[in-house]
């Protein structure tokens, strides 16, 4: 895949050859965040695919399609048109031409999208667009997920599989959740829900969170996102040194 994408975004033949970065792991370690400041850094492209998952799910939602009915999901996934934006100064995700940014962040977008995203049709059409952005990005690019670096683009030039613990994780949802107006912010409640979607997501059959064999592992508790970053430039930078 990564092949394809070099010859397919190649301008000219001294044209610096485009790096491909997988960044999967579980809710909450730091992978929008971390890669879309390493793509800033590196000058590179950035795909929020969680944001194309929670964009077929609130389609679903709102066009009235049970998303606990597999056959429904499957049956509807070629409807909706959705694109992103990878420019990370300002990522974008529209559906059927609608500004999505903000609707996919509700609860029950966050309740369903992991019911939408074990369905194999759904998967198969995500798949085929993150592969298509990907081969289209002139410098590279920087994609994060769950399976991004097993399923999606198995030979990026850097995979990293962020982790943290369950309490570092609600601990930064909660002080984002804050950060937006929520009153009364539950630790517990938010650290259960981050593990129900971390255990739904990598038990489903279809391409589950995994962390690839040889991607590299960043336990984030007890860095700051500043060290992280760094530490993602550091290894991209080493791979463009090796080529
Ligand atoms: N190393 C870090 N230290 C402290 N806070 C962090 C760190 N990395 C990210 N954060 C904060 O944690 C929150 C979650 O980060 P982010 O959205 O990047 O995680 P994610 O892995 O993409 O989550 P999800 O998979 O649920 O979309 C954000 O508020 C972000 O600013
Ligand atoms: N490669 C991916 C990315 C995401 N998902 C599903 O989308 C959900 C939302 O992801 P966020 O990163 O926005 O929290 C996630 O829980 C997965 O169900 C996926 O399946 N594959």
């Amino acid at each position: 895949m990564a092949a394809t994408s070099r010859q397919a975004s190649s301008v000219s033949p001294d044209a610096p050859v485009p790096v491909i970065v997988a960044i999967d792991g579980p809710s909450g370690t730091g992978k929008s965040s971390t890669s879309r400041a390493v793509a800033a850094k590196l000058g590179l492209s950035y795909l929020d695919t969680g944001a194309q998952y929670r964009a077929i799910t609130w389609w679903m939602l709102t066009h009235g399609i049970d998303v606990d009915d597999a056959a429904a999901v499957a049956a509807a996934a070629d409807r909706p048109e959705i694109l992103s934006g990878t420019d990370p100064a300002d990522p974008t995700i529209t559906v059927d031409g609608t500004d999505a940014s903000g609707p996919i962040r509700t609860q029950e977008v966050t309740a369903a999208v992991s019911a939408v995203s074990a369905v194999p049709e759904v998967r198969a059409r995500i798949t085929e667009l993150q592969r298509a952005i990907a081969a289209g990005a002139p410098t590279g690019i920087v994609v994060e997920g769950r399976d991004i670096g097993t399923t999606v683009l198995p030979d990026a030039d850097l995979k990293v599989f962020l982790t943290a613990s369950p309490e570092a994780r609600a601990a930064r949802r909660g002080g984002e959740l804050k950060g937006n107006g929520e009153q009364g912010v539950d630790l517990e409640a938010t650290r259960e829900a981050l593990l129900r979607r971390d255990a739904a997501d990598s038990t489903r059959k279809t391409s589950p969170l995994k962390k690839a064999d040889d991607a590299v592992e960043v336990d984030t508790t007890e860095l700051t996102l500043e060290q992280v970053v760094e530490c993602v430039v550091t290894l991209v930078e080493e791979k463009q040194q090796a080529r």
